[in-house]
């Protein structure tokens, strides 16, 4: 601890050698008079210092106290509907209520329709709160027309069928089914392993179909917004709603719907709540209209059973890694834009890229575009690629750590 500058000088106490006895005998009560000065000034700067404390920490019992009581005294969410000459129109989260009330006079200007706010006991609003658009914004990926065609995804024309028929059909032939008086599927879970394209997928039929396409990445819904999971999913539900004709996509649907363990850490209560919302919003599902709801995994085995249930994810559609000829699909795909020369034959390459995935072969088209800039062409050989797939295999070679890595799907 660093000692007050203020603090009063030690006293120093000098014996000359040359002293007579009296000399000193009169310096050393000199001295000693000068100590008890300074201790009497230390005592006292010491009790001032004391009451200081004393009243500081009543002071930090007050600010905890006040804390505590602001902690406690619990505070209701609503969504302003209106701004009216008699009030604001608010509608209570939870039960829907809706209710005429004022809002704090330092809020009164600040207020529009759509905010979330916080409202007493008699519904008087007491705060703005501005994060849910935020977290909204950042936990959901929201895109009106995704540029992804049904041409931009090679080698799982199956799955691209199975998708049209369990999404498309529904959002632009729904008298079909009624017709034929069976109900679509209620959701589409596609699992496999990564970069495989189920993404792409979804994206394509929410284009195909007009819908707007709504992603909410359920991993993140675990990492980043602690707390707010469940009321997450609500809005996802709800603003599909809103938006409809709209495919919901939860991409790794397994981070939140994961088989329950017996672990009861908090953290999984609240991946569980998250995932009691989910299900209950899948069963209100019937009455929402244009929307459909589609997820991805790639870890199959770990789902909760209760989401495959009928009503919920009750098609279930496999999107494994690219035979060959759908590698040399994807590798023209990618190569579209690109001037590649007549010396690279894709039906060969392909055959080199086993167990290569969609996005691993896009990637490798990338790098052999850089190959062949860093070389000064604009031209692609099939030297380039050969360079790109000897630099993606030392990559991986690198990185890969020992052990068996299985996906089980
Ligand atoms: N079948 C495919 N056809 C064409 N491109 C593909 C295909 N699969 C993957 N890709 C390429 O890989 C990228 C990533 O694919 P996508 O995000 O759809 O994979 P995913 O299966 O959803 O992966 P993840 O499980 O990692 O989320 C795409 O943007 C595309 O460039």
């Amino acid at each position: 601890m660093s000692r007050s500058p203020s603090l009063p000088d030690r006293p120093r106490l000098d014996l000359d050698p040359e002293m007579s006895e009296a000399e000193r005998l009169a310096a050393i009560r000199q001295h000693y008079e000068r100590l008890l000065n300074v201790n009497d000034e230390l005592d006292e700067r010491l009790s001032s210092a004391t009451d200081r404390q004393e009243e500081l920490r009543e002071e930090v019992e007050q600010l905890k106290r006040r804390n505590e009581t602001l902690k406690t005294s619990s505070l209701y969410l609503a969504t302003v509907e209106e701004l009216t000459d008699d009030g604001v129109v608010i509608k209570q989260h939870g039960n829907n209520q809706e209710v005429l009330t004022e809002a704090s006079p330092h809020l009164d200007s600040e207020l529009e329709a759509g905010d979330r706010v916080a409202i007493n006991d008699s519904f008087a609003i007491q705060q703005l709160l501005d994060d849910e658009t935020d977290s909204r914004a950042q936990a959901m990926e929201i895109d009106d027309s995704p540029a992804i065609a049904y041409e931009d995804i090679g080698g799982i024309d199956e799955q691209v069928r199975e998708v049209r028929e369990a999404v498309e059909d529904p959002l632009t032939n729904p008298e079909m089914f009624e017709q034929v008086g069976i109900q679509p599927p209620s959701g589409v879970l596609l699992y496999g392993p990564p970069g495989t394209g189920k993404t792409m997928l979804a994206k394509a039929v929410a284009n195909e179909t007009d819908a707007t396409f709504i992603k909410m990445a359920g991993s993140e819904l675990v990492r980043k917004f602690i707390g707010e999971g469940s009321r997450l999913v609500r809005d996802l539900f709800d603003l599909a709603g809103e938006r409809e004709p709209a495919v919901i996509f939860i991409d790794e649907i397994d981070a939140v719907a994961a088989k329950r363990t017996d672990s009861k850490t908090s953290g999984d209560a609240e991946v569980q709540r998250t995932m009691m919302q989910l299900l209950s919003e899948m069963d209100g599902f019937d009455d929402r209209g244009d929307v459909r709801i589609m997820a991805a995994t790639n870890r199959f085995d770990m789902l909760d059973e209760a989401i495959l249930r009928p009503g919920r994810f009750d098609r279930l559609i496999e999107v494994p890694k690219p035979a060959p000829e759908g590698r040399e699909r994807i590798l023209e795909i990618h190569t579209r834009e690109m001037n590649v020369a007549d010396d690279v034959d894709f039906a060969d390459l392909a055959e080199q890229l086993e167990d290569y995935s969609g996005a691993e072969i896009a990637a490798l088209a990338t790098e052999a575009g850089m190959f062949a800039i860093r070389d000064g062409r604009t031209e692609v050989r099939r030297q380039d690629f050969d360079d790109a797939y000897e630099k993606v295999e030392d990559a991986d070679e690198q990185t890969t750590i020992p052990g068996p890595t299985t996906y089980q799907y």
